[in-house]
């Protein structure tokens, strides 16, 4: 074996240290990094390892807690894991601003999931959709007793639904939607199987052939909403609410700004997501596909001002997260982050992430509306910056004083306040 080439027979047979190793070598690295890599924090080596493949370390992200939540009526605190700086303080700032005229009012649409079976080479596709719908209780039946755990947990299936789309190079597919209900599991694996249990069937009864069984991310059966209003004095007046209500309409009718907005909110729900060992890319996926359904892609967010002059938020978006299933249970970190949130549910988790997504919102069109998003965010990751430029121990909260005062969080001033401070 060529120690240049990425062909590794057998990788995946070695050990997490001999990988490390392996790697080191291939990769031509300093020898020193197998005693970082080996130091995996709080995630026991081999759970590491079991949890995805090839594994040669861990990568620690910091977990910060978001106070000042109220979410329907509970003071809640949030572990957020992100390595984004601002993005918690953003949270606690917009929540902190809300506390008075009561937080974040919640509500979930439920907890469906759905999984797709595709079928193609039927000439009679819309006859082939009613055969499928005539044999809901066949489908109920075999979905239910491929997942009696969710049943007993008051889950299983609900509805099957048929849709006929004309592919360019397939022809005519028959595309069943299963929609399972899979109560405190974000579903995938749950569905996914189903999908695959009833996919021959489907087949049998149409003459037709199955393609794809896989659950889709476009969880618009699991929404989770949010609202919160914020008072005009919390907030700091009329124009500070119109140049927020302007932000927001700005995302609503732009695309550009509209990925923007919404990589803001998601800021807060990734964040929340990856601390409980959910999918955030089972998360992100939807949000961006629910956010393009009119046809159009929008804000995640609706803004509005009420009869009073108050600035009202609100937020509705797939959420398809767990409280067992993932990494959920399997990561001790994100076992103590759902103890830090006191969720009883995968619904409560759910609609707790849809609030932080609002407040994430709510700060991020606040600073743009006013003082603009630098002196906050830059304000916070000046540390970051002092760190680039080298600054240990308690160098880094000088220098990142330093570099606000100076108002130039620049990585080329940070060492030159460095070495003046090292003289
Ligand atoms: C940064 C702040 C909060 C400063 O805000 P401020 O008003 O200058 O700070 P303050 O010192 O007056 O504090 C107000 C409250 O903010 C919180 N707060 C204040 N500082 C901290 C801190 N260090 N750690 C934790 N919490 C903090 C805290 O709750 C505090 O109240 P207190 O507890 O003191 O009574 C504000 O400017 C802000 O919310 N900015 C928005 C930051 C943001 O959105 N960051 C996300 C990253 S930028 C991005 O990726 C998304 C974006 C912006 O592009 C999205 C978009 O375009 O829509
Ligand atoms: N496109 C995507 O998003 C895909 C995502 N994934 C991954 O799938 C994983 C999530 O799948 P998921 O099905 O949630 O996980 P699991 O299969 O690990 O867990 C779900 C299972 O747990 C059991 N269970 C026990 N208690 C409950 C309860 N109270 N409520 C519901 N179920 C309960 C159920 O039955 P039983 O014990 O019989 O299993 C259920 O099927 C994530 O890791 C995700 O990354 C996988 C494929 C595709």
């Amino acid at each position: 074996m060529s120690t240049s080439s990425s062909r590794i027979s057998g990788f995946h047979n070695l050990t997490m240290t001999e990988r490390l190793e392996k790697v080191i070598e291939v990769a031509g690295l300093n020898p020193d990094v197998s005693d970082h890599m080996g130091n995996t924090g709080n995630l026991a080596a081999e759970v590491a390892d079991s949890m995805i493949e090839n594994a040669i370390g861990t990568m620690n992200i910091p977990i910060g807690v978001a106070t000042n939540m109220i979410v329907d009526k509970q003071d809640t605190l949030i572990p957020m894991a992100t390595e984004e700086s601002s993005v918690v303080a953003a949270v606690c700032n917009a929540a902190r601003q809300c506390r008075d005229s009561g937080g974040f009012i919640t509500s979930m649409s439920g907890s469906l999931m759905i999984a797709q079976v595709q079928l193609v080479d039927v000439p009679n596709p819309e006859f082939a959709r009613l055969q499928i719908l005539e044999h809901k209780a066949e489908i109920k039946q075999i979905c239910d007793e491929t997942d009696p755990v969710l049943l007993k947990y008051g889950g299983g299936f609900r509805d099957v639904e048929v849709r006929v789309l004309e592919g360019s190079h397939t022809g005519a597919m028959v595309i069943t939607h299963l929609i399972v209900d899979t109560r405190d599991a974000m579903g995938a694996n749950a569905v996914n199987s189903m999908a695959e249990a009833v996919a021959p069937l489907i087949a049998k009864w149409t003459g037709g052939r199955t393609y794809l069984r896989i659950l889709s991310n476009l969880a618009d059966r699991r929404l989770a909403r949010a609202r919160a209003t914020w008072t005009l004095d919390a907030i700091g007046g009329e124009s500070v609410r119109d140049g927020m209500l302007a932000a927001y309409e700005f995302a609503d009718i732009d695309p550009y700004r509209a990925a923007t907005h919404n990589k803001g909110i998601m800021n807060g729900v990734s964040a929340v997501v990856l601390a409980t060992g959910n999918d955030t890319r089972a998360v992100e996926a939807g949000a961006h596909a629910y956010a393009a359904q009119t046809g159009r892609y929008r804000s995640l967010t609706h803004w509005e001002a009420d009869q009073d002059g108050n600035l009202t938020g609100m937020i509705e978006m797939p959420m398809p997260v767990g409280l067992i299933g993932g990494a959920t249970k399997s990561h001790p970190t994100a076992r103590i982050a759902l103890d830090i949130m006191a969720v009883k549910s995968a619904d409560q988790l759910a609609r707790t992430i849809a609030a932080v997504g609002l407040a994430q919102n709510f700060s991020a069109l606040k600073a743009l509306a006013t003082t603009g998003i630098q002196k906050g965010h830059m304000a916070l990751h000046a540390k970051n910056i002092a760190v680039m430029a080298g600054a240990i121990g308690a160098e880094v909260e000088t220098v990142a004083k330093d570099l606000v005062k100076l108002g130039k969080v620049r990585v080329d001033i940070a060492e030159d306040l460095l070495n003046k401070l090292r003289g």
